[in-house]
């Protein structure tokens, strides 16, 4: 095969993830939230890759863009999109029968499969990857190349929409709103409310990540997810030793796919 493209689509709980792959090779990646059923179906009648980078305004520079229909391979760990996406004509749906990882649960969400062996191919195996999605979620896999297992957790944004949707006095912070560490004892309800969440959640993820250097003192460890590049700097704020051998990686789950299922 040269030069055949394919669009690689992760259903998160909040957004789609993108990436667009010229054979093996990741050529670029956006977000988006999740789309209309109108501009799905256009895309299921009209499968080219013009219509797809106008639908998700992907970058690229091709000098030649191929008119046929375009593959979707898609992992998703939100059943009704996944619905939505039945129509398209060239589908490939990733399950955790593609992922090589050993010892998987049946109910393990397939991005934590793809982003955890997606790490140990491209660092090497033991590896943990903390995905602060939706959901933060810690995914461990041994030198065997197997599950060792993890945690979930609500994400810094769901935490702070708990709060903000579920009390009757405390305003929805926004992450986008957030940059230096708060007071830890603060004297007013946003800093307030930030000081709980994120100290928690900061000592929270130091206190697995010497866990897991306990079981694999050498091992990488790997952040990726909406939230990866703000937690990364908090940490690196308020604990720097960890914060110096955690690496960033947004792109990982395309690492995993890439990988295993684009031939
Ligand atoms: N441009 C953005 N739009 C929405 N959320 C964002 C954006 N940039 C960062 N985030 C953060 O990303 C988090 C969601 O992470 P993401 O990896 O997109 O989730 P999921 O994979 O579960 O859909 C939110 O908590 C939010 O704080
Ligand atoms: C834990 C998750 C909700 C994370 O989803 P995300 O935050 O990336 O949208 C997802 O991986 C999932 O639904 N997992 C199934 C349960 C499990 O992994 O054990
Ligand atoms: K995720």
């Amino acid at each position: 095969m040269n030069n055949h493209p394919s669009i690689v689509l992760i259903i998160g709980n909040s957004r789609l993830h993108w990436a667009l792959f010229i054979d093996k090779t990741l050529y670029s990646t956006g977000d988006t939230f999740h789309l209309p059923e109108s501009i799905i179906q256009q895309l299921a009648q009209n499968p080219t890759l013009d219509n797809w980078l106008t639908a998700i305004s992907l970058p690229t520079n091709l000098s030649i863009i191929p008119d046929y229909p375009i593959p979707l391979i898609l992992a998703s760990v939100v059943p009704s999109q996944t619905a939505l996406w039945q129509i398209y004509p060239h589908l490939h749906i990733i399950t955790l029968e593609d992922v090589p990882l050993q010892g998987m649960y049946p109910t393990l969400g397939i991005d934590r499969a793809l982003a955890v062996w997606g790490a140990g191919k491209l660092l090497g195996f033991p590896t943990l990857v903390i995905d602060a999605g939706t959901a933060l979620t810690f995914t461990g896999a041994d030198d065997n190349q197997c599950l060792v297992g993890g945690a979930i957790l609500p994400g810094l944004g769901l935490q702070l929409a708990s709060l903000g949707q579920k009390t009757g006095q405390l305003p929805l912070l926004e992450t986008s709103l957030m940059t230096s560490l708060p007071p830890r004892f603060a004297m007013n309800t946003s800093e307030a409310i930030q000081s709980g969440v994120i100290y928690t959640l900061l000592s929270g993820i130091k206190d697995f990540i010497e866990a897991w250097w306990q079981l694999f003192p050498n091992s990488q460890i790997v952040m990726t997810g909406g939230d990866s590049n703000l937690l990364k700097s908090y940490l690196q704020q308020q604990f720097p030793d960890i914060a110096e051998r955690l690496i960033v990686d947004n792109h990982l789950i395309f690492q995993g796919v890439g990988n295993i299922v684009i031939s």
